[in-house]
């Protein structure tokens, strides 16, 4: 029997965002820490958020390329899973996991065919590998920008890597990018947003819905 679809609701900054994705069914939610965010969340508020969500959903903390004394410092509060969303080459991924002893998801940026061909040296490195698009040049942040890439791109990757499914995913567009892509699972932030870095309850609850009927 195929495995059921990992579905993961990023950039929770409230207490109440995070019953919401809970409640709607979500496997997996991720807590940003990275100043530059709209989604930026302290380390105070992260271990909170944690803590509520702890035996009840799996946590996600994203990080972009950070120091040890950061990865260190979010390891202590027990998150589930730490994804690298940053430029990190497949020695520093191969450290910070050694070094923070959870499980790591790393976020690869794609928007061509040599972007692709660069998956395949973190699979036996990373737990996971999350596929994202690549920014444009001159972005403040690697990600978060409701941004979707040619998924047609994903047709050379070794069909035999799992990978999870991230970039400017809507509740409107998720079932097509399901259907198209055949994803291990899937990964929403501004999709499910009113503003940047506003979550909206109605948009988490239709995307899980959404996503749970085509996967
Ligand atoms: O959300 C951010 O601001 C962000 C900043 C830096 C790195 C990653 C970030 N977000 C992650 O990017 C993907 C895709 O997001 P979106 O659905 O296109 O908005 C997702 O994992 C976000 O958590």
């Amino acid at each position: 029997m195929a495995e059921p679809l990992v579905i993961k609701i990023c950039g929770i900054k409230t207490s109440d965002m995070l019953e919401t994705a809970i409640a709607g069914g979500a496997d997996m939610v991720g807590f940003m820490h990275f100043q530059r965010s709209p989604r930026h969340a302290s380390v105070e508020e992260i271990a909170d958020l944690i803590s509520q969500a702890r035996g009840r959903i799996e946590t996600c903390v994203v990080l972009v390329n950070p120091d040890n004394s950061c990865v260190a410092e979010i390891a202590a509060l027990g998150p589930d899973w730490i994804q690298l969303h940053g430029p990190e080459t497949p020695h520093r991924v191969e450290a910070i996991r050694a070094e923070a002893g959870v499980e790591i998801m790393k976020a690869l940026p794609i928007g061509s065919a040599e972007d692709v061909a660069q998956v395949p040296a973190f699979v036996d490195i990373a737990d996971r590998i999350l596929v994202d698009a690549k920014p444009p040049k001159g972005a403040d942040r690697p990600g978060g920008l409701g941004d979707t890439f040619d998924w047609s791109l994903l047709k050379a990757l070794d069909p035999s890597i799992p990978f999870m499914l991230s970039g400017g995913l809507t509740p409107q567009t998720v079932a097509d990018a399901i259907k198209t892509v055949r994803p291990f699972g899937v990964d929403v932030s501004s999709g499910v947003e009113s503003a940047p870095g506003v979550k909206d309850k109605r948009l988490i609850e239709a995307f899980i819905r959404n996503a749970r009927a085509a996967g």
